[in-house]
């Protein structure tokens, strides 16, 4: 395990948040962006604000729990931009009252136990990344306390069958910590989303996680084979199967349980050979529209690209990957068993047909002795941007500006007018509360009847008025998301932050039935309260 020390409130390591000199000028590059404003950096609260605890861990679980007020601080938010503030300034309102590791299921299972019997809220806590609200004690009156169930310690990968090529991996393990492990097996789960460093593998089946592939294998639910839950009621466990017919699945209702049906201790995941050939590209366009056409025929050819990711030209910009007014393309194929010049080639005489331009050409790796290695251009531009961005929230917060993500899915037919009332929508909210701004899209997944486009706006902030701000934005791009047939979330989950558009979103008798089964698995409901179902 890494001793290197995190942020309590930022993303990441605590040494990666760069001194106040490099910071105002960064706030020179940003500021022409949002139309002007002066950006001066201010320091982060050294001093942290929580409450008393209401309850204090029992004798026999003391060596697992923690009630350290840096630690409860640390388990007291997920990483979303309303988190950061409310961390940088200090407030640590909702924190736990203590943190509880479990090393075993039987652990697990005592704390679970102890929380029913005193009535008090469990939050499972994976790797804390949470964007939607997702870890924060926010559990109301009805509750003696809050315990934070860390669950980190579980990180082995305990069993490899490489003759179906899976693995039963325990659920606190982190990206790096599960790959490492399977890497000694020659496999990979190639699951990489874009908070790989520091999510776990429990956390993304809870949250249905989107990862590294955007055709094909796009969710967590992909690559999960069967899983296993620890309930109030008892044991969950699902049977490991390629696949089944056998009425509504069982592992549904586990991904995207978001800690409310119990705490996921195990999974059996599918795993890949790691790949040797790689191919990549980048397609310059110079309208939106025309790459959207492009990304579509891709999508519904049959190469299934690995990544297949449109940005538009504020977002070719912000990334350093088009400086010219162009939408960049980034596209790649992979594969363990053969070179891809073939799906590489169909795939640009379709970039083409759209007016798409590779202006570098493809470029081909593999891992084969003498093979020719190139690294791509553009393909790494993004790539680099792409790993750096969270870093660069936590400078934003600290020079009062709004910077923040949200995603959604719809049908192809309906894109055009989703993402026109989006862009409206936000740009028009960021003029009003912000006095300007600028909104930007790319696509992460895209898939043969839709995209899933990603939106990124900064604007501003009133300093001291952060949090208003923000979610009078959040609301503007929700009601424009929702009335115009998209999901709240294509990836990042519902949380406490979602709630009221996926409230919306569901048909009222799948409602009733969440509920049904909320009560039959929780009876007591003290598992993440106000997630997904209840008050
Ligand atoms: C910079 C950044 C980039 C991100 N990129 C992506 C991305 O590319 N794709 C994506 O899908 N998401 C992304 N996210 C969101 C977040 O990383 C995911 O939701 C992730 O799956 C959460 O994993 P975690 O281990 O951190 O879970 P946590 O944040 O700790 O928990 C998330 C939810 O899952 C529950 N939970 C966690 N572990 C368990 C368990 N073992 N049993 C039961 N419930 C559990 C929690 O109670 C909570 O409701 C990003 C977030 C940030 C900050």
């Amino acid at each position: 395990m890494s001793t290197r020390a995190t942020s309590i409130w930022g993303w990441g390591y605590a040494d990666k948040f760069p001194d106040t000199g490099t910071r105002r000028s960064l706030a020179e590059h940003v500021s022409p962006l949002l139309g002007g404003p002066s950006l001066e950096p201010h320091e982060p609260a050294t001093a942290l604000r929580l409450p008393s605890p209401r309850v204090a861990p029992p004798a026999s679980l003391a060596a697992l729990c923690s009630v350290d007020e840096a630690d409860r601080a640390a388990h007291t938010y997920g990483k979303g931009y309303g988190d950061l503030v409310r961390g940088f300034h200090g407030d640590f309102s909702s924190a736990p009252d203590f943190v509880a590791r479990p090393r075993s299921e039987e652990d697990v299972r005592a704390i679970m136990d102890w929380c029913g019997d005193h009535h008090v809220a469990l939050i499972p806590f994976g790797g804390g990344t949470s964007v939607v609200r997702g870890v924060e004690a926010a559990i109301g009156q009805g509750f003696r306390g809050a315990v934070s169930l860390d669950l980190r310690r579980l990180d082995r990968v305990i069993e490899v069958d490489p003759i179906s090529r899976s693995a039963r991996i325990q659920a606190g393990a982190t990206g790096p910590v599960l790959e490492s492990q399977l890497a000694s097996h020659g496999f990979t789960l190639r699951h990489f989303p874009q908070s790989f460093e520091f999510s776990t593998l429990g956390g993304w089946i809870a949250t249905r996680a989107g990862g590294h592939f955007a055709t094909l294998y796009t969710h967590i639910d992909d690559l999960v084979q069967s899983t296993r839950m620890l309930t109030p009621r008892g044991l969950y466990e699902t049977r490991r199967l390629p696949a089944s017919g056998a009425g509504p699945a069982p592992d549904r209702l586990v991904l995207g349980s978001e800690g409310t049906l119990g705490v996921i201790t195990e999974a059996w995941v599918r795993l890949q050979s790691r790949p040797r050939f790689r191919a990549s590209a980048s397609v310059h366009f110079s309208e939106f529209d025309a790459a959207v056409r492009a990304v579509r025929e891709l999508s519904q050819s049959g190469l299934h690209p690995s990544n297949c990711r449109l940005l538009d030209a504020q977002e070719s910009f912000l990334n350093g990957v088009a400086g010219d007014g162009s939408c960049v393309l980034v596209l790649a194929f992979e594969s363990a068993d053969h070179p891809l010049h073939a799906w590489m080639e169909r795939a640009l005489a379709i970039t083409a047909s759209h007016g798409g331009e590779c202006r570098e050409g493809a470029r081909y790796r593999s891992d084969e002795p003498g093979a020719q290695s190139r690294a791509s251009g553009a393909a790494e531009s993004w790539r680099s941007a792409f790993i750096e961005a969270p870093y660069l929230q936590n400078v934003m917060v600290s020079l009062g500006v709004i910077a923040d993500t949200f995603e959604t899915a719809c049908t192809w037919d309906r894109f055009d007018s989703l993402h026109g009332a989006i862009l409206e929508a936000v740009r028009g909210a960021l003029e009003r509360i912000c006095g300007g701004g600028t909104v930007s899209c790319r696509f992460t997944h895209v898939y043969p009847d839709g995209p899933a486009p990603y939106y990124t706006f900064l604007g501003p902030a009133k300093r001291g008025g952060e949090l208003e701000q923000w979610m009078a934005l959040k609301q503007a791009a929700s009601e424009a998301i929702s009335a115009h047939g998209g999901t709240i979330t294509h990836h990042h989950a519902v949380g406490r932050l979602h709630r009221p558009w996926y409230d919306r979103e569901r048909p009222e008798p799948f409602a009733l039935a969440l509920k049904a089964v909320k009560g039959a698995l929780d009876p007591q409901g003290i598992l993440n309260p106000g997630v997904l179902v209840g008050p």
